[in-house]
């Protein structure tokens, strides 16, 4: 569509990220017309600045790791990390920062695009200006999904905005690695970017005012931070930046226990703040940058046309959770607008019930760490009764198989009124890959004694769910 030409669609999407992407194909796919506007690249963070490129930037190093673990394959490797080509296998997972590919996507799936920044002017309205200043005044006639993502946050510390910190986007989208590297934050961007540039050789000090990845089961820190430190990165815990300082030579950090850390550069991981600054949120009477507070089939409290989907609601800050809201708004708004039927009961077609307990996360670390569900403080918070059950992932001969000395655990929480796992946590090599399973026991609330039937291969690492069920005991 050419710029300064205004007009009418079913629905308006606000933000090209995977999630807007997802809405405006599901309401296309529902029978509706559908416009998105982007003002940076059509596919939005995930693929370039955030999923893709962070695990490109940590793929080859887990390779090189797993190689030395099995003998006859470690004696093949002789050489070290060959840190360019990582880099350069990265560039090409963002197609070099160009979106090319993703908009001849859109134009396959019906979805027209416009580019520049959008803001909602009155209900049901978005103007768009462009990079040269023209103005396209566009209007839904049924809805506006607003699905503009989430900045990294950066926190009031003295003299850390003036240092000019890394954020994650700077980190992924690096095309030359630091030889010190200063981390601040404790969560999953700090560990991951953590064990990327140890892997590159850069001398990593993460400094986090609690521990490690406090909202998992606690062993999952716990066992990161080791792995770092042995990688030889510094891992400070329980402590606070109290001043940044930029010198001719990098930055300075000042901690509230006296440390001094020097970095070549500082990257600042402490959380999302949400893309709302400036969409016209005003106009419509909500709070500039604020999140956006919705129920499960994705409509903004207080609206019947306004929807958020993706990082900007809060419900849970990761690409296919906001994928699956995506399915569930963009499906919902083709019902609600040819006035069909509307399964918004829990676990129906129209919500994002999983948001609530059955989340599923993979935090690519060394080791990696695999969840899905409640982990039993948040459990015990909630009122279950809960059980439980602990097994050392190494003792199963498939992940003895895989590498000498697997060291890893795996915790499943059970609901002992109910006899079903309310979640699940792996912690090790490769343990990735084991999370759907415990996904679909989570979501399906598959009973114990049903699970029993569900026999692991031999030898596979999978053999864990067979030792976590003869932990707990089969039920009489
Ligand atoms: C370093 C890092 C690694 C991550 N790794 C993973 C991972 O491995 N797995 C995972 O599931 N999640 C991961 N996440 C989280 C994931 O990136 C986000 O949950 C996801 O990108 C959110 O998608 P979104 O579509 O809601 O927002 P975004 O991808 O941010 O898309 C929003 C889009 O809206 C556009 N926009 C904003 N405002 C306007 C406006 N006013 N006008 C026009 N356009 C606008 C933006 O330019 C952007 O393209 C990671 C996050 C980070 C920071
Ligand atoms: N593999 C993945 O799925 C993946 C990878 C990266 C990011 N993500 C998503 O992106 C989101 C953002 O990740 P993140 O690591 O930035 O956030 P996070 O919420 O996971 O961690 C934030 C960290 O910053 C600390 N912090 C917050 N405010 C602070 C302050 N003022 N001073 C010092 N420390 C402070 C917190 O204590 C915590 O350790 C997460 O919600 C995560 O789900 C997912």
């Amino acid at each position: 569509m050419e710029s300064g030409t205004d007009s009418e669609y079913d629905v308006i999407v606000l933000g090209a990220g995977a999630v807007g992407e997802n809405v405006a194909d599901r309401a296309v796919q529902g029978g509706l017309t559908v416009v998105i506007v982007e003002g940076e690249l059509v596919g939005g963070e995930c693929s370039y600045w955030a999923c893709m490129p962070s695990k490109a930037l940590l793929r080859s190093a887990q390779v090189l790791r797993a190689a030395r673990a099995v003998p006859g394959a470690a004696e093949a490797v002789t050489g070290e990390l060959d840190v360019q080509a990582v880099l350069a296998r990265r560039n090409s997972f963002t197609s070099n920062w160009k979106d090319d590919g993703q908009v001849e996507w859109l134009d396959s799936a019906g979805i027209s695009l416009v580019r520049g920044h959008g803001r909602i002017t009155a209900a049901k309205e978005v103007t768009v200006t462009a990079a040269d200043g023209s103005a396209t005044v566009l209007t839904a006639r049924h809805a506006v999904v607003v699905s503009t993502g989430s900045d990294a946050f950066v926190p009031d510390i003295p003299g850390l905005r003036e240092a000019g910190p890394w954020t994650s986007r700077d980190a992924t989208s690096t095309q030359s690695v630091p030889a010190s590297l200063a981390i601040i934050g404790g969560g999953v961007v700090a560990v991951e970017m953590a064990t990327a540039f140890a892997g590159f050789g850069t001398a990593v000090t993460v400094i986090s005012r609690s521990g490690l990845l406090t909202t998992l089961e606690p062993f999952a820190g716990e066992r990161v931070a080791e792995a770092l430190r042995e990688q030889r990165a510094t891992v400070l815990l329980d402590t606070k930046t109290n001043q940044v300082t930029r010198t001719p030579d990098g930055v300075v950090l000042e901690l509230v226990n006296g440390t001094r850390v020097e970095a070549e550069q500082v990257l600042v991981a402490t959380g999302r703040t949400p893309r709302t600054g400036d969409v016209g949120l005003e106009a419509i009477g909500l709070e500039p940058g604020s999140w956006l507070e919705t129920d499960d089939t994705m409509l903004v409290r207080g609206f019947d046309w306004l929807y958020a989907t993706g990082d900007v609601n809060n419900r849970a800050l990761l690409t296919h959770q906001g994928n699956n809201q995506a399915r569930a708004a963009g499906d919902v708004i083709a019902a609600r607008a040819k006035g069909a039927p509307v399964s918004d009961a829990p676990w129906g077609t129209h919500v994002a019930t999983a948001d609530h307990q059955a989340v599923p996360q993979v935090t690519f670390a060394e080791p990696e760490i695999a969840s899905v569900g409640l982990t039993s403080a948040a459990a015990r918070e909630a009122g279950y009764d809960i059980r439980v059950v602990d097994y050392e992932i190494g003792q199963v001969s498939g992940a003895k198989v895989r590498a000498d000395g697997y060291r890893g655990t795996a915790r499943m929480v059970v609901d002992e009124r109910r006899k079903v796992i309310l979640g699940v946590t792996f912690v090790g090599p490769d343990v990735s890959e084991l999370l759907q399973a415990a996904t679909f026991a989570v979501v399906a609330e598959i009973p114990l004694d049903r699970l029993w039937h569900a026999v692991p291969a031999y030898p596979t690492v999978n053999e864990i769910w067979l030792r976590l069920l003869e932990t707990y005991g089969r039920p009489a």
